[in-house]
């Protein structure tokens, strides 16, 4: 320890007449003190031959007696911080056991090497030549996949630079923890993004009891307890989204985020950055911070990868290895990032034929069609049209505070329609209906326009055709309006109960 560290400086009158052998220089080491020579009470000390204060001999005495070097040693080694020093040419004269603990190297390894040797990109060899001292916050290690807090300090002795030395806190659980809650928080805000479709699902449920429908159902409930990929196909709007959460919410999975990435609605330049990330300023316009991509964000949950059809063929050799080896190559970082992933792909393309063409991947469509799910388009789901007519009217209903009917023209105009566009237009036209009407029925002029033209177009059908249609709009009718109840339907219409059963049969009307 130094004087000049410890001491009050004051000038002190030179009328005192002190003897020149209690006077010694300021930055005189306690140590070198040879206390026995010493008189009086007080020893003296001067800088630029001014005396500039005192310490008294006894606290001289007492900080040689308690030998701080004895104690150095303990003291730094007590410390949380890793702490090492090198010469003048990088040589290691000092590391304290934290430094050995957090790089997960020993001491006997360390002591007396040159640091150039044991780590080439260490910041501290720079003071060697800059002789500036170094603050380097989040510092990444790349060897050891460390991030540390940095604080170099060049050494001097007499002016004369004789080494630095590096005093560095390990703070890679904190910025590990960091990284968590910055992924927690990009899940959230995917998720407030989607709370309006949620809120409408929940309310709307999903609705089928097609026999079709509910083994499509069963076999989706089974699946949903196993972790294995599966592939959704179904054309536009049957419900593929749905499906897939479906069975996210009945896995061990559901508490964990289910994350969606639509194939087709992200530019090919992007989607990479999308599903797997980014190191902040891996590339031009990459944002500082870097960006967490759908997988990281569903790690633990499910994602769900739609329009697979629609990938490019490079980006399917990267997904593909990620499903295989379970680990993503974030853009800008060479390690590799374990991910806990369940995956489910949907597609209206055919994706054999695609494979047949040479735009998908074989291998690609092995691995994801390991459970294939086909969901029938709602023009095979005959009776499941009855069910989301009402579903939805009753829901849309609530939602415009309306309490409409629907007239059994309009009714049968729905029931006859070919539904292309499936479950999305039925629920499209439904609320397009409910908005429109005013009073309290749904009547043919409130849908749109194409189902009034398919009324138009009966003009052209024979008689026979005709009468038919009129007679299962009637039965319909009858049917919907007593509330399914067949034998008080046979009454009303006059006829047996045998031959409305053979009518509901011919017409394909489906009973709920
Ligand atoms: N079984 C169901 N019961 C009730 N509503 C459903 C059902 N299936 C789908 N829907 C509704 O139909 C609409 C279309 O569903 P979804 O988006 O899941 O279809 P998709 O097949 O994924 O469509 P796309 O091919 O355009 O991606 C949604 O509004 C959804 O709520």
């Amino acid at each position: 320890m130094k004087i000049s560290d410890i001491i009050k400086k004051s000038t002190i009158s030179s009328n005192l007449n002190i003897k020149s052998n209690l006077i010694f220089p300021l930055d005189i080491n306690i140590d070198q003190i040879d206390i026995n020579e010493i008189e009086g009470e007080f020893i003296y000390f001067e800088d630029n031959k001014k005396i500039i204060g005192n310490i008294s001999k006894n606290l001289i005495a007492y900080l040689q007696n308690k030998k701080i070097h004895n104690f150095f040693p303990d003291i730094m080694d007590k410390i949380k911080e890793g702490i090492i020093a090198i010469d003048e040419n990088g040589k290691i004269f000092y590391a304290n056991k934290n430094y050995s603990k957090i790089l997960g190297i020993p001491l006997y390894h360390i002591i007396g090497k040159y640091i150039q040797d044991i780590e080439k990109e260490a910041s501290i060899i720079k003071v060697l030549s800059t002789h500036k001292e170094i603050f380097k916050k989040n510092n990444y290690i790349k060897s050891l996949n460390k991030y540390v807090d940095v604080k170099i300090l060049p050494l001097f002795i007499k002016n004369e630079f004789k080494g630095a030395i590096s005093i560095f806190n390990d703070i890679t659980e904190i910025t590990n923890l960091n990284k968590e809650v910055i992924r927690i928080s990009s899940v959230a805000e995917e998720y407030n993004q989607k709370l309006e479709l949620i809120k409408e699902l929940k309310n709307s449920k999903i609705v089928g009891e097609d026999p079709k429908y509910l083994e499509l159902i069963t076999k989706a409930l089974i699946v949903s307890k196993t972790d294995v990929t599966v592939l959704i196909l179904g054309e536009n709007g049957v419900g593929k989204d749905v499906l897939s959460n479906f069975i996210h919410n009945n896995s061990k999975r559901a508490s964990k985020p289910f994350i969606t990435l639509n194939c087709a609605t992200i530019p090919e330049s992007l989607i990479e950055s999308e599903l797997f990330g980014y190191e902040g300023g891996s590339f031009t316009g990459a944002k500082q911070k870097g960006k967490i991509g759908k997988f990281q964000l569903a790690d633990q949950g499910t994602i769900f990868l739609d329009e697979i059809g629609d990938m490019s063929f490079a980006m399917q050799a990267k997904l593909l290895r990620t499903l295989e080896t379970g680990e993503i190559e974030k853009i800008g970082n060479e390690s590799n990032i374990k991910v806990d992933v369940r995956v489910i792909a949907a597609t209206n393309q055919n994706l054999e034929k695609k494979i047949e063409e040479g735009s998908f991947r074989e291998d690609l469509y092995y691995r994801l069609s390991i459970i294939t799910l086909e969901i029938p388009p709602l023009r095979e789901r005959n009776h499941d049209i009855i069910l989301l007519i009402n579903s939805y009217l009753n829901y849309y209903n609530k939602k415009y505070n309306k309490n409409l009917n629907i007239s059994t023209k309009a009714y049968s105009a729905l029931l006859e329609y070919n539904w292309p566009g499936n479950i999305r237009e039925l629920k499209n036209c439904i609320e397009h209906a409910v908005i429109l009407t005013n009073g309290d029925c749904i009547y043919l002029e409130n849908l749109p326009k194409k189902f009034q033209n398919k009324a138009l177009e009966d003009k052209f059908v024979t008689l026979e055709e005709l009468l038919n249609k009129k007679e299962k709009e009637i039965l319909l009718n009858s049917l919907i309006s007593n509330n399914w109840n067949k034998e008080k339907v046979a009454k009303i219409l006059g006829i047996g109960q045998r031959t409305l059963y053979r009518k509901i049969k011919k017409y394909e009307i489906k009973l709920p």
